[in-house]
């Protein structure tokens, strides 16, 4: 696939650190394919530890400086920064779809999800206030003020290698923070055209730094330089464990977005062409490579025939192939090892007993093309109602009792989205609270926006990204007392 952009000077390859975009000191470069077709995008820096020691310096100077603007002032960057994105929309789609593979149509959407993290915590900016607190004696007066967390280090995934950026940083700078960024090698080019984005909207040298390479070196500099003050990681949850660990040495704060093993529930009293409807969108997307893709779907038996029945018909009408295609609906995994892995979980759940109602292994295209894959009688001795799937596969478990598939939702040690559809209110009710989840969409199988609180718990992580509390990551709280006041 050949990339063709309005504006080629988006396609950056280099690291940007203290304003510069610089070579590795190495002189090294990775390559970075396209999945649809393995051809060469481009050669990056392949940068180390020193490189991400130079940008924790660059951070921490330029951290001193911003954190003096105003809100206006921070909410007027993002503003502009949001701006540009929307602008070069189609450019920064068309790097994405390159490097990732996904759909255009949904690197399209992934470019405006981002942007519109830019433009709340553009808004949210001026909304940090602090407390006045009754004293406990009229001498004294007592207040809150919040101020920011400092140097702040973000390591992203490849999945939403733009959005999951602008997730991060957004709030990092209207807090006051400067950053310090890791993109997945396997997509760094949609990370580095947002970063050439925010200089273009005036980002002071410093403010926002980023170079990708030797993950391993880049991370231990970032975990353990006492100058990170916090660290924001979306990825998996073997790695956050890991990141979380090495931030101990140092009392860093982390955010983490970790691995999900969402539960779909179908009751027999639900819209079934709803639950299809929500079941495609929220397990298909990216090629079911999302945190909060229904990963288990479990349906009550009195309507399991039907629902399956209407899920294979939609399944089938599934465009599989490569993202830059105007009528393609569901493109390439991100890589051959990440189909082979999807695969694996295929060939596991059949030879424990399910059977595959369509697709069921690599699609014709070959590569990293899985076919959209629906699986019957499966149970939870399989890995797939263990794992995160993360690949275009359904495994459609049955179930009798609301009881049992609670049950059933809980028993995992994830805990980021959860979905069921239902139209009783008692039941809606009932079953959202007793789901042990950060998020639970009711009827809906999109749940991502700005506006909500966006994370999990237990093994799916810890903190918020987007809403009114995505903020708080990133402030720290100073209370302030004062004496003497009496006259
Ligand atoms: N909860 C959420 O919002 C999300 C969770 N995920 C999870 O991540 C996984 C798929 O994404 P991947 O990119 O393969 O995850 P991953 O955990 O392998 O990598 C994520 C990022 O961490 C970096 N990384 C890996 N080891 C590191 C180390 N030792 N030090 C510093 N950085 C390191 C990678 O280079 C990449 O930039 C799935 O489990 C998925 O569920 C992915 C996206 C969102
Ligand atoms: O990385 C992910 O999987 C995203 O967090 C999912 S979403 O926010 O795009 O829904």
């Amino acid at each position: 696939m050949t990339l063709t952009l309005n504006n080629p000077d988006l396609l950056r390859n280099l690291a940007h650190i203290d304003g510069q975009w610089v070579f590795a000191k190495s002189g090294e470069t990775f390559p970075v394919h396209n999945p649809a077709d393995g051809t060469l995008i481009s050669e990056v820096a392949y940068c180390g530890a020193t490189e991400a020691a130079q940008m924790v310096d660059a951070a921490h100077r330029a951290q001193q400086q911003w954190a003096k603007t105003t809100a206006k002032e921070r909410a007027a960057f993002l503003r502009d920064w949001y701006n540009l994105l929307l602008e070069n929309r189609e450019d920064l789609a068309r790097i994405l779809t390159a490097e990732q593979g996904k759909p255009l149509a949904e690197a399209r959407n992934e470019i405006t999800y981002g942007a519109n993290f830019l433009e709340w915590f553009a808004e949210e900016a001026k909304r940090i206030y602090g407390d006045l607190i009754p004293a406990p004696s009229s001498d004294k007066r007592l207040m809150v003020i919040k101020q920011p967390v400092g140097v702040v280090a973000c390591i992203t995934p490849w999945n939403f290698p733009s959005a999951m950026l602008a997730r991060k940083v957004a709030p990092a700078i209207a807090a006051g923070c400067a950053v310090v960024c890791k993109p997945a090698s396997a997509t760094p080019l949609s990370a580095l055209a947002l970063v050439a984005l925010a200089e273009q909207a005036g980002a002071p040298p410093g403010l926002i730094n980023i170079a990708a390479g030797d993950t391993a070196a880049i991370g231990d500099e970032l975990t353990t330089n006492p100058l990170v003050r916090k660290v924001t990681f979306t990825g998996s949850t073997e790695v956050g464990k890991q990141l979380m660990a090495a931030c101990a040495s140092t009392v860093k704060r982390t955010s983490m977005e970790l691995g999900g093993n969402a539960p779909f529930i179908v009751f027999d009293d639900a819209d079934l062409d709803a639950a299809v409807a929500g079941a495609m969108a929220s397990k298909y997307r990216n090629a079911g490579q999302t945190c909060v893709c229904a990963n288990r779907i479990l349906v009550q038996a009195g309507v399991y025939d039907a629902f399956a029945e209407k899920l294979h018909t939609a399944v089938k009408a599934l465009q599989v192939g490569p993202g830059d295609q105007d009528d393609v609906t569901l493109g390439p995994l991100v890589d051959k090892k990440a189909a082979e892995k999807v695969c694996n979980l295929i060939d596991d759940a059949v030879a424990k007993g399910a059977q595959v109602m369509t697709g069921g292994g690599l699609d014709a295209l070959g590569g990293s093309f899985v076919q959209p894959t629906i699986l019957t009688g499966v149970n939870n001795r399989m890995r797939v109602f263990t794992e995160e799937i993360f690949g275009p596969v359904a495994p459609l478990f049955k179930f009798n009792s609301d009881q049992e598939a609670v049950q059933m939702a809980n028993d995992t040690e994830f805990g980021l989205a959860a979905y069921f559809y239902s139209r009783d209110i008692g039941r809606i009710w009932r079953v959202a609270e007793q789901l042990e989840y950060g998020i639970v969409g009711i009827n809906e199988g999109i749940i991502s926006n700005e506006m909500a609180p966006f994370g999990g718990v237990k093994h799916s992580g810890q903190g918020r990204e987007g809403s009114k509390y995505g903020l708080d990551d990133y402030l720290e709280i100073k209370y302030l007392c004062v004496s003497g006041i009496d006259a």
